[in-house]
């Protein structure tokens, strides 16, 4: 298992080492120590899953005080997962990492607390698994509109189906800084 480094600083990929043989493939998607070593959490205190249909983006979503560090992977179907460093006095507040994650290719990223998270999915049925550092508190949900044109996302796609909730969400530069982590 190793870790590489991404344009946002703390904000990793993840790649498992992939054992195959004519049965199929195993490999360990979380190990304490293997993940002491690389600088990953050890401890996570949330398991969560969702399936998404093809065009649907879930996103941009973090919590404002009790912020979760999420190991994210994907275990059906393929995605577009996007972090957004979201911390007042970060470097690199505003800037955002993309990439496809997808089942045939066991990659993971591992998004840290602090940064809203997005997904947009490129397939029907597409499941992705996370692991969170933090318990989810609805109370303490808070989101930014996933077109953001200050943030400016590269999406997949022009016109995702987003949930109700998600399309009301205010911009980035809308947001009060008591809403926001810090670095
Ligand atoms: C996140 C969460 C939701 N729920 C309940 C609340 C709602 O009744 C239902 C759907 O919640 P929501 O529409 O917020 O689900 P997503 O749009 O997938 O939200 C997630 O999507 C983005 C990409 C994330 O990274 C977060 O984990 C999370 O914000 O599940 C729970 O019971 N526990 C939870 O941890």
């Amino acid at each position: 298992m190793r870790v590489i480094e991404t344009n946002l600083p703390g904000v990793l990929r993840v790649i498992p080492d992939l054992f195959k043989d004519p049965r199929g493939f195993f490999m360990e998607t979380y190990h304490a120590e293997k993940f002491k070593a690389l600088g990953l959490p050890e401890i996570f205190l949330q398991d969560n899953h969702s399936r998404s249909g093809k065009g649907i983006l879930r996103g941009l979503h973090f919590q404002k005080t009790r912020q979760q560090g999420k190991l994210v992977r994907v275990v059906a179907g393929s995605l577009f997962d996007v972090a957004v460093d979201i911390r007042q006095g970060s470097p690199t507040f505003g800037q955002w990492y993309g990439q496809v994650l997808t089942s045939e290719n066991p990659e993971f990223i591992y998004i840290p607390e602090g940064f809203a998270h997005g997904f947009y999915s490129l397939e029907e049925n597409t499941e992705l698994v996370y692991k969170c550092t933090e318990l989810y508190d609805p109370s303490d949900e808070g989101g930014i509109l996933w077109s953001d044109p200050d943030i400016g996302i590269d999406w997949p796609g022009r016109t995702p189906t987003v949930s109700a909730k998600d399309a009301l969400y205010p911009l980035l530069k809308e947001l009060s800084a008591e809403h926001l982590p810090k670095i």
